[in-house]
C-alpha cells in the first residue's frame, strides 16, 4: 500500500496549474508586447565630388530612430569612372553623364518605395574650390550639368554645392568620432587628418584652444549634450596632387629642359608639358618666363633630398600667433589620438607603413630604401598597380612624413597616436557621413532619453517576478498543508 502524496490534492493541483498558466501568459504578453518590430530602414545618398574622382555612398538607418539614437551605416559605395567633376570645365555635360552608372546602381540598391524620401546630396571639395576661384562661370556650368543629371533620378535631390575647407574638416571629424561611438558616450575625441588631392585638413579638440586665438579656425558643436570647441584648418593646394605640382614647380623655376627629381625612382624618365604642370592656380604664378614646351622628368630616388625639396613648399617664416603650423596658420598643441584617412591611408598602406608603432627613424629608413628602388624593378614587382600611383608613392610618402613631423609637429612620442584608417566599422572615413548626419539632423544636441531597460532585461525581470509571486502564493497556502498531510489516504 502506498501513502498518497499530500500535494496531490485537487486544490493544490488546480492552484499550481493556474499559477503556471498565469506565469506563461504573463511572460508571453511581455515578450510579444516588447518584441522588436520587423526593421524598416531609411536611406541617404551622398556624392563626394573630389578633385581626382567622385564617389557615391549610400547610408542606411533604422526608420523609427532617425532623429536620435539610430546607428547610420554605409551600405554601398561606388567609384565614378573618370576624373573629378572639376576636370570637365570644358565639357560640363560630361560631368553630369559621368555620374549615371553609380546613380543607376543606387537606384537598384535603395528599395523603390523609399526612393522619393531618400535625400541625395552632392558636395564638391578642393578641385571645385580651385576651379571656382579661377573661373567661376565654368564652375557654375559644371554644377548646372551635374544638378540636371541628378534631378532625373527618383530621389529627393537636395542640391549640389562646394563645401568650405572648414566644413570638410569638421564633417570628417564628426564622421570619425560618430563611427567610433565617442560622441554619444562623451569620450575623449579623436582628431581627423584628411589628405585629398587638392587640399588637406587637420581637425582636433585641444584643451589649449577655446577659439579665442584665431577664431577662423574654430567650429563649436553641442552633440548628445556635450560641447566641443573644434580646431580645424584646410590647406588649399596642399593635397598630394597639388603639392606634387608645387614641388615640381620649385624645381622648374628656371624652365630647364631636364629636371632631376629626388622624389621619383632612379630610371624613371617621362616627358612632361610645362603648360600642363602649371595649369593650376596653386602654381600658375610661378610659371617660368619662356620655358620650352616640354621638359624631361628624371628620377634620382633620394629620400633625404626629396624631403628637402618638399620642405620648401611650406613657409614657416612668419607667425602672428602663439604657434603656427605653416604659412602663418595658427595651430594649437596636438592632443589625443588621430585618425588619418583618404590618401594618408592609400599611400601608407601601399608602403606597408600603417603600423605607427614602427619608430619614426625606421619609417624614414624604409622610405629611403623604397625611394632608391629602381623604377623598372618596381614596375615588375607591382604589375597591377596604376603607373601614375606607383610612380608617385615615393613623393607621397615623403610628403606625408614631412607634413606630419616637420609641419604639424608630430614627434616620436605622439606619432604612435596616429592610426591610418580607411574605414571604421564598415563605413569609409571621410566628410560624407558627417555631412549627411548634419543635414538630416541625425545627431541631437541633447542626449536622447532612452528606456530604462533593454528588451531582454525587461522580459527577464517580468519572468523572475512572476516566479516569485507564484512561490509566494503557494507559500501563502501553508495553512492548508497540514490538512493535506494529516489525513493520508490509504490506497
Ligand atoms: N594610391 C591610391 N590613391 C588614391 C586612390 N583613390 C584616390 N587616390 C588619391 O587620393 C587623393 C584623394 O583625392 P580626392 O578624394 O579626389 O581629393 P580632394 O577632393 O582633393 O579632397 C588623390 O590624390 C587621389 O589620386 C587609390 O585607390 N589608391
Amino acid at each position: 500500500m502506498k501513502e498518497k502524496n499530500p500535494w496531490h490534492t485537487p486544490v493544490t493541483i488546480i492552484i499550481t496549474v493556474i499559477g503556471v498558466i498565469a506565469i506563461v501568459a504573463l511572460v508571453t504578453v511581455a515578450v510579444l508586447q516588447n518584441r522588436p518590430l520587423p526593421q524598416k530602414y531609411k536611406y541617404g545618398i551622398v556624392l563626394d565630388a573630389g578633385s581626382s574622382h567622385t564617389a557615391l555612398y549610400i547610408y542606411e538607418w533604422p526608420a523609427e530612430k532617425d532623429n536620435n539614437t539610430g546607428r547610420v551605416e554605409q551600405t554601398y559605395s561606388c567609384k565614378v569612372k573618370g576624373p573629378g567633376i572639376s576636370s570637365y570645365a570644358s565639357a560640363p555635360l560630361k560631368a553630369g553623364e559621368s555620374l549615371s552608372v553609380c546613380m543607376q546602381e543606387a537606384k537598384q540598391r535603395v528599395p523603390g518605395r523609399r526612393h522619393s524620401q531618400t535625400p541625395l546630396y552632392l558636395g564638391a571639395t578642393a578641385g571645385m574650390r580651385l576651379l571656382n576661384s579661377e573661373n567661376s562661370s565654368a564652375s557654375d556650368k559644371v554644377f548646372q550639368a551635374v544638378e540636371e543629371a541628378l534631378q532625373k533620378f527618383p530621389f529627393s535631390f537636395q542640391g549640389a554645392r562646394i563645401l568650405s575647407g572648414q566644413e570638410e574638416g569638421a564633417f570628417g571629424w564628426i564622421t570619425v568620432n560618430y563611427l567610433d561611438d565617442r560622441l554619444k558616450q562623451g569620450l575623449e575625441t579623436k582628431g581627423a587628418l584628411d589628405l585629398g588631392g587638392a587640399s588637406t585638413q587637420i581637425s582636433f579638440v585641444s584643451d589649449n584652444y577655446d577659439g579665442s586665438e584665431s577664431p577662423d579656425n574654430a567650429v563649436t558643436f553641442r552633440l548628445y549634450g556635450n560641447d566641443y570647441n573644434l580646431y580645424t584648418h584646410s590647406f588649399l593646394c596642399y593635397g598630394k596632387d597639388q603639392a606634387l605640382r608645387m614641388t615640381l614647380a620649385q624645381q622648374t623655376q628656371s624652365g630647364p629642359g631636364t629636371i632631376n627629381d629626388p622624389c621619383f625612382h632612379p630610371g624613371y624618365t617621362e616627358s612632361r608639358n610645362y603648360s600642363v604642370l602649371y595649369d593650376s592656380p596653386c602654381v600658375s604664378d610661378r610659371k617660368p618666363q619662356g620655358p620650352p614646351a616640354n621638359f624631361t622628368h628624371i628620377g634620382t630616388g633620394d629620400f633625404q633630398q626629396c624631403q628637402e625639396v618638399v620642405k620648401r613648399i611650406f613657409n614657416s617664416t612668419h607667425c602672428k600667433y602663439s604657434q603656427c603650423s605653416f604659412n602663418g596658420v595658427f595651430q594649437p598643441l596636438l592632443q589625443g589620438p588621430f585618425g588619418a584617412f583618404s590618401a594618408y591611408y592609400f599611400v601608407m598602406n601601399f608602403l606597408n607603413l600603417t603600423d605607427t608603432s614602427i619608430p619614426l627613424e625606421a619609417v624614414r629608413e624604409k622610405l629611403g630604401h623604397y625611394c632608391a628602388t629602381p623604377w623598372n624593378q618596381l614596375k615588375q614587382q607591382h604589375p597591377k598597380v596604376k603607373l601614375k600611383y606607383l610612380s608617385e608613392y615615393c613623393f607621397s610618402g615623403t610628403y606625408i612624413l614631412t607634413l606630419l613631423t616637420e609641419v604639424y609637429n608630430f614627434t616620436s612620442e605622439n606619432y604612435p597616436n596616429i592610426k591610418f584608417i580607411r574605414e571604421i566599422k564598415g563605413s569609409d572615413a571621410g566628410w560624407t557621413l558627417g555631412y549627411m548626419l548634419n543635414l538630416t539632423n541625425m545627431i541631437p544636441a541633447e542626449a536622447p532619453d532612452s528606456p530604462p531597460l533593454p528588451h531582454a532585461g525587461y522580459v527577464s525581470i517580468v519572468t523572475v517576478i512572476a516566479i516569485l509571486l507564484l512561490v509566494l502564493f503557494i507559500l501563502s497556502l501553508r495553512p492548508l498543508w497540514p490538512l493535506c498531510s494529516k489525513r493520508p489516504q490509504i490506497v
